[in-house]
C-alpha cells in the first residue's frame, strides 16, 4: 500500500475538500425520507446518502448505532452501505467509538480496519478511556493497512467538560493529554474535537491541533456554524474535517444534494 493514512487523507481533501457527510439513519429522519424505521429503511437511506455524497465530498461517516439498533439485518444493511461507499471511492470513517482492554479492542480493529473484512472502513473512531496505550494494537493495525483511528479528545456534547477538562498533577487536561498522545502517532491517528467546545477551557492550544487530523462534529443540529470554524480553530483550520449529519440529512431525499452543496460552499469560503 503506497502512502499511509495521512497521505490518503491529504489526497482526498485536496481533491474534494475536507467536508465529511454523516450517514445517521435516525428514526425521525427515516420518516422524513419516507422510509420505514427498519433495516431496509436504513439500507436505502445509506445508499442514497452515499449516492448524493459521492459526487460532492470525499469523506462519509456512517454512525454504526443507527444500523446496530436493527440487529443482524442492520449490520447486513451496513455492509452494503460500506460496500457502496467503497465502490464510490469515498473515504469511510466508521463511527463506532470503540474502546476496551487492549486484547479486546484489537478485535474491534480487526473488524473495522482489516482489508477485505465485511465491515472494512478506512478509519474508525475510538475511545481511550482505558488509557491511550489500550489502543496500541488498533493503531498498529491501522498503520499496517494505511488506515486511520480518530480518538475522542474533546467531544461536542455539553456533558463532556466534566471528564475532559479534568487536570492531572502537572495541570494537563485529559483532552490535552489525549491530543498529545495522538500527536505521537500522527501518521495514522487523528482526534475528535467538537466544533462546540471551548478550547481554552479544555487547555488545548491551537498549535497542538496542527499536526493531527481533527474530525469536528457539532455543526448544524448541535449549534456550531460552519462559517464560525475559522474563529474557533484559527491556524489549525487546515487540519479540520468538519462533519455534518442532521443538518444535511434533514433536507430529505429531494434536498440532500443541495444541502451538501451549501455546506461545501461554506467550507470552501474558509480562509486557507
Ligand atoms: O465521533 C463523532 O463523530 C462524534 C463525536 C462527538 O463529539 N460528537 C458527535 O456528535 N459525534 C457524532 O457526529 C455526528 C453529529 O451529528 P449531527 O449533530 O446530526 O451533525 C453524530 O453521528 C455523532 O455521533
Amino acid at each position: 500500500m503506497s502512502g499511509g493514512f495521512r497521505a490518503r487523507l491529504a489526497d482526498v481533501v485536496a481533491e474534494h475538500g475536507p467536508l465529511c457527510v454523516g450517514i445517521d439513519p435516525h428514526a425521525p429522519l427515516l420518516a422524513t425520507w419516507g422510509l420505514g424505521d427498519d433495516a431496509a429503511g436504513a439500507r436505502e437511506f445509506g445508499l442514497r446518502v452515499v449516492e448524493a455524497a459521492a459526487a460532492r465530498v470525499g469523506i462519509v461517516k456512517p454512525q454504526i448505532a443507527f444500523f446496530e439498533r436493527h440487529g443482524a439485518a442492520g449490520y447486513a444493511a451496513l455492509e452494503e452501505v460500506l460496500g457502496a461507499a467503497r465502490a464510490a471511492e469515498l473515504l469511510v470513517i466508521a463511527d463506532v467509538k470503540r474502546g476496551d482492554v487492549g486484547s479486546t479492542v484489537d478485535a474491534y480493529g480487526e473488524a473495522w480496519l482489516t482489508p477485505g473484512s465485511p465491515l472494512e472502513a478506512d478509519a474508525m473512531t475510538a475511545v481511550a478511556y482505558q488509557g491511550f496505550g489500550s489502543l496500541d494494537g488498533v493503531i498498529a493495525r491501522a498503520r499496517a493497512a494505511a488506515k486511520g483511528v480518530f480518538v475522542l479528545a474533546a467531544t461536542s456534547n455539553p456533558e463532556s467538560a466534566e471528564v475532559q477538562t479534568a487536570r492531572d498533577a502537572q495541570g494537563e487536561t485529559v483532552a490535552a493529554q489525549l491530543l498529545r498522545h495522538a500527536g505521537e502517532h500522527a501518521g495514522e491517528v487523528g482526534v475528535v474535537v467538537g466544533a462546540t467546545v471551548d478550547l481554552a477551557e479544555l487547555g488545548i492550544r491551537r498549535e497542538q491541533l496542527v499536526p493531527v487530523p481533527v474530525l469536528a462534529p457539532g455543526f448544524g443540529a448541535q449549534g456550531a456554524l460552519l462559517p464560525e470554524a475559522p474563529a474557533l480553530f484559527g491556524d489549525a483550520l487546515g487540519s479540520v474535517l468538519p462533519t455534518v449529519s442532521r443538518s444535511v440529512l434533514g433536507a430529505g431525499p429531494a434536498g440532500i444534494a443541495s444541502a451538501i452543496d451549501a455546506a461545501r460552499r461554506e467550507v470552501a469560503a474558509w480562509p486557507r
